[in-house]
């Protein structure tokens, strides 16, 4: 991801889509996008608290017949952005007008908004965590309460949002031109937060905070980097209690319990895709700079050793369900028991959502449309409490309906 090039914006004032990335909720267009050069010449830099601080380089990956035309990253930063917590993006002027429709915070639904989890909430001093230090992990988040599951924990807002690739396509210069007005325009207190963060690569310290702390989200398919302080304290863990998703429209990142978490637990999500064997967790964890101290690795070998082959065999039980001619249906069944329990034993429960469908085409193969279905349904029902009902991967599972029509039809 961190080298994919920059994207080819195009000429329209929203980037993005005829509606924008945070498609507009009372207007149809964005303001038009600007520069450094545009405030230079008089144009104003509303809604931005300042104007915008601008470095160019030379575009790669441009569409064929397309000149290699010099792009420019600006910083825009907003003040007021969610009760005045701020917010600074690092990206083109056209994107920028496309994220600028999102900054009021009327954008937020109120359950998100109010939201005790939320620091936007009247409540948000009864936080449901509290943030200690932790034996070889640093600091983490501790549950203060009793945290049920699907209960929000933490409802939070970026302070940083750049482009993923800005730091391989910028020199180190300009990726220090653009930091530095992208952390000193934001709120005191803001700032502050931000340098009190861990810190695990070493050289420049905003670039060492990002690489430790970001979340990759995607805004109309374009990978970014999502520096949220209030998000940042919480360790990676192998079998997590919790799980994090981010709206692009509102920019709110919501933090859930995936099941119920006592008083006193550390809550944590995964660094890393989840069901990877140790050695597969260790290389990726290597990359973000740390090994892993959470209580899986650090168990016994014959635990690690045990926990490793039910993945491995989570892993071939996908394979044998996903490819296997002409299964039967009492294979798939054996297999799907086989496979709910070893998630179960893994805490892995977060991939039903994956496994439901896999299964349910296995049906579709073995000929039994009424387990099929039933499997399609709880595949829907699973997405719908990760992902939240708009979400894309619940559009997706339509394309499994659709198969279920036509074997049903072929029938
Ligand atoms: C986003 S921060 C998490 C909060 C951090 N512990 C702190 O003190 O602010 C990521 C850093 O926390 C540490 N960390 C997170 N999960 C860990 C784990 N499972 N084992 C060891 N260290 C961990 C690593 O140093 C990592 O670079």
């Amino acid at each position: 991801q961190l080298s994919a090039g920059p994207l080819d914006l195009g000429t329209e004032v929203c980037a993005w889509s005829s509606r924008g990335p945070l498609f507009p909720l009372h207007n149809s267009s964005c303001p038009l996008p600007i520069d450094d050069d545009e405030v230079e010449d008089g144009a104003s830099w509303a809604p931005w608290s300042y104007p915008p601080t601008c470095v160019e380089f030379q575009a790669r990956n441009r569409p064929a017949g397309r000149s290699n035309d010099a792009v420019k990253y600006c910083v825009f930063t907003s003040v007021p952005f969610r009760g005045g917590h701020g917010i600074s993006l690092i990206t083109t002027p056209e994107l920028a007008s496309s994220l600028s429709v999102g900054l009021d915070d009327s954008v937020v639904p109120p359950a998100i908004r109010d939201h005790p989890a939320s620091y936007l909430s009247p409540l948000a001093d009864e936080a449901l965590f509290e943030v200690k230090e932790l034996p070889n992990r640093g600091l983490g988040s501790v549950a203060k309460h009793r945290i049920r599951q699907w209960d929000t924990i933490l409802v939070g807002f970026p302070a940083i949002l750049a482009q993923m690739d800005f730091m391989d396509v910028l020199s180190p210069e300009q990726i220090r031109d653009v930091l530095a007005p992208a952390i000193g325009q934001l709120p005191e207190e803001q700032r502050e937060e931000i340098l009190s963060l861990a810190r695990s690569t070493g050289g420049g310290i905003i670039q060492d905070i990002l690489q430790t702390n970001i979340f990759g989200v995607e805004i109309e398919g374009v990978m970014h980097m999502a520096l949220i302080p209030e998000a940042s304290r919480t360790n990676h863990g192998c079998r997590p209690n919790a799980f994090w998703r981010f709206n692009e429209h509102t920019l709110a990142m919501e933090m859930i319990a995936f099941r119920d978490i006592n008083r006193g637990e550390e809550i944590t999500f995964s660094y890393t895709p989840l069901g990877l064997t140790y050695e597969g967790r260790k290389n990726v964890l290597g990359d973000w700079g740390f090994e892993c101290k959470c209580p899986l690795c650090t168990s016994s070998r014959k635990e690690v050793k045990l926990s490793d082959e039910r993945r491995d065999r989570i892993h071939d039980i996908h394979g044998i369900l996903a490819q296997e001619e002409g299964i039967s249906g009492k294979k798939v069944a054996n297999l799907a028991d086989e496979l709910m329990k070893l998630l179960d034993q893994e805490s892995l429960w977060p991939q039903l959502v994956v496994y439901y469908e896999v299964i349910a085409r296995a049906y579709m193969e073995a000929r039994d449309l009424e387990k099929a279905t039933k499997y399609a349904d709880m595949c829907e029902k699973e997405w719908i409490k990760y992902g939240g009902r708009e979400h894309e991967n619940v559009d997706g599972v339509q394309q499994l309906w659709r198969d279920l029509e036509m074997a049903r039809l072929a029938e």
